[in-house]
């Protein structure tokens, strides 16, 4: 296996030739080395699963190859005349700021670049006539604000022309657009770079995926998840102490997960205070002896409580289908927490049996927090690769870390599949199959 490729094979774009001398020395798994596109890919990642890739038949060539993340020798934009724009977009989530420190602080250390400005409330504003003013983002302006949760940029949802957002970048003189935001605002930036692409721009986008759902496929695991199910493994702490205390106790604890339930499975495995556990991908059903009613009612009888916890996307087939979307055209889910809650409470009052019902709702508390000090330095790391990308001249992509290496990773690799819990435990295979017709982008 030849682990050097060419851009070509990596397929991630470029806005043209890098000619400038850059002030980092280039450096890959600690050593320097004069190529451009070295690769430690990831189809040596794969090396270790490989026999079960095989059993499945998944050819070698088809698997994702992606360029190693990191300072190239040569960059693309001149340091003292680059201007780049920061953007945060879709929910909120741990260590947003951190990215956006750790964005401003590569850029001005060890590229020299002076010029950074934040706009305000996602892609909303960058287009003017919604009237936000952009923010000069200098080191002192972000000197801490890695010490609060939240965006200090502000973020939005909600669809913004293309042709718009690039025109105000060119009214501002943009030459590099960094975006941190979830899989609709990559699909936003893959919209504004064909846009460039179409006026013969040389912006470039970069984007460093955000999720506190840990759903986005082939960067690993999302920043702000980690600290995110550390928050959620509180709320189910204190429901087990509330319905340990009470009369037939049984909680229920609603995190957030649409369509994957990453962060319900990881905060009740933190400390094993639950008795169940109800995720987007694991259909259950609430009648029959392997009903929940059932088995909650049994849980109960035996142990005197019960807490569930349950990812909002859960269940969903059990409750009529919602119609409605939010402002990016996410589809709104319906409220599957009120359900259980109705139907538990008639069911343990058909047999008699006695109920405390307590609900938690942390789905805000847990995302809005400050990252912990892993996510922080995750943070920094990810923001440093995606500047070292963006001022190589590397475009329509994000940085991720692919079993503990950063990459450069095509912006429709992310989009166009998910990643979700494997019930079988069979995470590599998941990710695998869940990308839509995947590792080709002809
Ligand atoms: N399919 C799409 N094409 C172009 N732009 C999109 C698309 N989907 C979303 N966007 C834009 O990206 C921004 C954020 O999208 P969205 O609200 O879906 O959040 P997200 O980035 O997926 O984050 P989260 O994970 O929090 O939902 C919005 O301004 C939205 O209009
Ligand atoms: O209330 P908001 O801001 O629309 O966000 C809710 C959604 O955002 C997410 O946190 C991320 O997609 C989901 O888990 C959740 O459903």
């Amino acid at each position: 296996m030849n682990p050097v490729v060419t851009l070509d094979d990596l397929q991630v774009r470029s806005l043209g030739a890098s000619t400038l001398d850059s002030p980092l020395a280039l450096y890959v798994d600690g050593r320097e080395t004069n190529e451009y596109y070295v690769g430690e890919t990831d189809r040596i990642l794969y090396d270790d699963t490989l026999e079960l890739i095989a059993a499945r038949g998944v050819p070698m060539e088809q698997l994702p190859t992606f360029e190693a993340g990191g300072p190239r020798r040569k960059i693309f934009f001149e340091p003292a005349t680059t201007r780049v724009g920061v953007v945060t977009c879709g929910g909120l989530c741990p260590g947003l700021n951190d990215v956006i420190r750790a964005i401003v602080l590569e850029l001005h250390t060890h590229y020299g670049v002076r010029d950074v400005i934040g706009f305000q409330h996602g892609y909303a504003g960058i287009v003017e006539s919604n009237g936000h003013d952009v923010v000069t983002l200098t080191p002192e302006y972000v000197s801490r604000i890695n010490e609060r949760g939240g965006t200090i940029l502000g973020s939005s949802r909600g669809a913004q022309d293309p042709g718009l957002v690039v025109d105000r970048l060119v009214e501002l003189g943009v030459d590099i657009l960094m975006v941190i935001g979830g899989d609709g605002s990559m699909r936003g930036a893959h919209n504004i770079g064909a846009e460039i692409e179409r006026r013969g721009l040389t912006i470039g986008i970069v984007g460093v995926p955000k999720t506190i759902d840990n759903d986005i496929p082939h960067i690993g695991q999302s920043f702000g998840f980690s600290t995110a199910f550390a928050k959620a493994a509180e709320s189910i702490k204190a429901a087990r102490v509330e319905v340990e205390a009470a009369v037939g106790g049984v909680a229920i604890v609603k995190v957030m997960g649409r369509h994957a339930g990453f962060i319900a499975c990881y905060a009740a495995l933190a400390n094993h205070d639950a008795d169940f556990v109800l995720i987007p991908e694991v259909r259950f059903s609430l009648d029959g002896d392997n009903g929940l009613l059932s088995l909650l009612g049994q849980r109960v009888q035996e142990r005197g409580s019960a807490v569930i916890v349950l990812a909002e996307g859960a269940g969903q087939d059990l409750i009529p289908a919602s119609d409605r979307t939010d402002a990016s055209g996410n589809a709104v889910l319906g409220d599957i927490a009120g359900f259980l809650r109705d139907q538990i409470t008639k069911d343990f009052a058909n047999r008699g049996q006695a109920l405390t019902m307590r609900y938690f709702n942390p789905g805000y508390a847990i995302r809005s927090v400050p990252a912990d000090a892993s996510d922080s330095v995750y943070c920094a790391r990810l923001a440093q690769t995606a500047v070292h990308a963006a001022m190589a001249g590397r475009t329509d992509m994000v940085v991720g870390r692919r079993r503990h290496r950063f990459v450069n990773v095509p912006i429709p690799f992310v989009t166009a599949g998910s990643h979700s819990v494997s019930p079988d435990g069979d995470l590599w295979l998941s990710v695998l199959e869940s990308t839509a017709q995947p590792f080709s982008m002809a």
